[in-house]
């Protein structure tokens, strides 16, 4: 609330938080009571007058939070938000019900979007049916109709709701009202970008692509890395701050052997710069001398000690073979625009020594074999993690609750997310598990797991090149280079296209392909990489959407009819929702807010590409049934309906968003 004075709300927060001591009190009196020996009546009373204080305090503690974050403005800073309507909807039912059957604790509020047929609703509220069931076990009889009319003339005047019908057994069908939608989308116009909806803000890390030096990054890097990013873009538009970790494996035994080995190929490595070109090969030379040559492996344990006590020379070795490979993977982040910052296991070796004392003095550790492990529930259920292993080393684990202690602790998230494939699933709900008993994680901290399937060739096997080895990152985005280019050809777009611009349309495609096809897959299934199909023009996918986006674009370019106009017209002309597929694009778009509060609590992207596939259909049955440039025989432009420019304007500014946050990036020409 800008500009309002906050002492009113101010006096009435303190005010009902003295309710709620007072309340409290009351309750604490009453369970009291329920230990001396009165009468059962007389106990069963205090019990249901105990529920009903319980439910009012619940009330009250609502109203003392709503006021708070209003007077300390934490709550919608920007009046112009796009409001979430399932969650505006939500707290008008909530308040309703509570306002019609008071007596009971918690009740059911169920909103949810309508079917296809308008004449049912835009949303719907579903709460009178599981309220007739409460309303029974209290031995109140109510038929759900009955309650859903009740629950109607209770429901206050809302700027969404145009009106409200009981229908079937008791659904109350709920239609938006229009002018909601007007002021909407003209606001979208006029300041040219879609306003996020309110959320509190909040300290994010995403710990995201993460892959291994000295082994190839591969597809399941390439997913994490698509996705995580994804992630921490919505977040990002959302207002969290959010810190964008790269949990590189650049630590661990086996750089014992490639320091060592280094050492013996290259040995003025500390004077001339090691020209090792794959380093996969040379991991594998170092393998074998390891596995075969017993002095080899005495040099490369003595190698790991030394790099664990930052032995400078050895240091330096361990730096260089990490270079190699940094190299390449920036290749991969630039081409895709990736941003993220590196922050390998190594980063956490004096906070592993610390931690593992720490856990050791709390008595969190069971010796088991010459190991030290840690159990997340009881000692013998379920799987332990090795903190420290049999001959004193440290592990994936030990590096990952260093990992969860420094990121609560230093960096003060307040939500943590791990983007790996879903086999890691088990190791993350230990290191949960584990961090909640250590008291690092508290039940103010979230946590998840962002899990996601295997990539499949169109083979339907595990993705790999013809000879069997892992694919290239680098040569898979060139691959896609070459095919988003013969598609652009296929179509004669090179006749049309500067050089320049035919460039644009090129990488946009092809790495708009590659990470569409992933995100619109549902994270959590395997999925099948094909440029075949992830390059069609029709469909689902990013070829046909970018195309979308120009198209609707060129409508209002092609009627001379600049940004700018519409900007302005925007404050003197309404967005057209009469016609029947108008008012059905304006509700699709209206849909936004609401497909991202979703996402930030199940994570998974698909459904903001199911969002925007959604609207591009949604848009062609408008296109086709309502002109917005109408001309003569002559072709000539005799008239431009500019309320109808106005909504293709606000698709395009809402797609365009949509693009943003996955990672695409839309061109004006293609
Ligand atoms: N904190 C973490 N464990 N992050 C994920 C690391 C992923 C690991 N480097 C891998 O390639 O599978």
């Amino acid at each position: 609330m800008p500009g309002s004075n906050l002492e009113p709300f101010q006096q009435r927060a303190a005010a009902a938080e003295l309710e709620i001591v007072k309340l409290k009190e009351e309750i604490k009196l009453l369970q009291g009571f329920s230990n001396s020996n009165i009468d059962n009546e007389e106990l069963e009373k205090l019990q249901t007058e105990n529920v009903k204080l319980k439910h009012r305090l619940a009330i009250l503690k609502r109203a003392v939070e709503s006021e708070k974050s209003i007077a300390s403005g934490s709550s919608c800073q920007n009046p112009t938000a796009m409001l979430s309507i399932i969650e505006t909807l939500y707290n008008l039912f909530e308040k309703a019900i509570g306002n019609a059957y008071p007596n009971l604790v918690d009740p059911p509020v169920i909103i949810a979007l309508g079917g296809n047929d308008p004449k049912f609703g835009d949303y719907q509220c579903n709460s009178a049916l599981p309220l007739a069931k409460l309303l029974r076990a209290q031995g109140v009889k109510a038929s759900p109709r009955d309650i859903a009319n009740n629950i109607v003339s209770s429901v206050k005047q809302s700027p969404l709701v145009e009106k409200l019908e009981v229908a079937g057994v008791g659904f109350i069908n709920i239609f938006l009202k229009r002018d909601f939608a007007i002021s909407t989308l003209a606001t979208l116009v006029t300041t040219g970008h879609v306003p996020p909806p309110c959320t509190k803000r909040q300290r994010v890390v995403v710990d995201f692509s993460s892959p291994n030096i000295a082994k190839e990054m591969h597809v399941g890097h390439l997913r994490s890395t698509i996705i995580g990013d994804s992630i921490s873009r919505l977040l990002e538009y959302l207002g969290h701050d959010v810190l964008r970790l790269n949990h590189i494996g650049d630590w661990g035994t086996q750089f014992g052997m490639l320091v060592a080995h280094l050492q013996d190929r290259f040995p003025d490595y500390l004077t001339v710069s090691p020209p090792i070109s794959d380093l996969q090969e040379f991991y594998k030379e170092s393998k074998e001398r390891f596995d075969k040559d017993s002095e080899f492996k005495k040099r490369a344990y003595e190698c790991v000690v030394k790099l664990q006590s930052f032995h400078p020379e050895v240091t330096k070795a361990w730096e260089m073979i990490c270079d190699v490979s940094r190299k390449e993977i920036q290749q991969v982040y630039d081409r895709l625009d990736i941003k993220l910052i590196e922050r390998g296991e190594s980063f956490y070796q004096s906070r592993m020594e610390k931690i593992v004392k720490e856990l050791e003095a709390q008595g969190y550790l069971d010796e088991d074999d010459g190991r030290k492990i840690m159990w997340g529930n009881e000692p013998g259920n379920g799987i332990p993690l090795t903190i420290v292993k049999s001959d004193g080393g440290f592990t994936y684990d030990t590096s990952d609750m260093a990992a969860i202690k420094q990121r609560i602790e230093e960096e003060k998230a307040d939500w943590l997310i791990y983007v790996t494939d879903a086999g890691q699933a088990v190791h993350f709900q230990i290191i949960e598990k584990c961090a909640r008993r250590a008291e690092i994680l508290t039940n103010k901290h979230r946590m998840d797991h962002v899990g996601f399937g295997v990539v499949l060739g169109e083979d339907k096997k595990k993705f790999k090149t013809r000879s069997g080895d892992t694919v290239k990152l680098t040569e898979l985005l060139d691959e896609g280079l070459k095919r988003a280019l013969d598609k652009l050809k296929e179509k004669e777009r090179d006749k049309v296209l500067t050089e320049e611009e035919l460039l644009v349309a090129q990488e946009s495609i092809a790495y708009g392909c590659i990470k569409y096809a992933d995100l619109s897959h549902n994270r959590n299934h395997e999925y099948v990489f094909s440029f075949d199909k992830m390059l069609e023009d029709k469909g689902n996918t990013a070829v046909y959407l970018l195309y979308a986006l120009t198209r609707i674009r060129s409508i209002a370019r092609n009627a001379n009819v600049t940004r700018e106009q519409l900007r302005a017209a925007a404050a003197t002309t309404s967005v057209s929702l009469s016609h029947e597929k108008e008012w059905k694009l304006a509700k699709v778009l209206l849909k936004f807010p609401d497909v991202l509060l979703k996402i930030t609590k199940d994570l998974c992207l698909h459904q903001l590409c199911e969002l925007c596939y959604e609207i591009s259909t949604a848009f062609t049955e408008f296109y086709d049934n309502c002109w917005c440039v109408e001309k003569n025989q002559f072709g000539e432009i005799v008239k431009v309906n500019i309320d109808r420019l106005l909504l293709t304007e606000a698709t395009a500014i809402i797609m365009e968003q949509i693009f943003l946050l996955l990672g695409l990036k839309p061109v004006s020409k293609m």
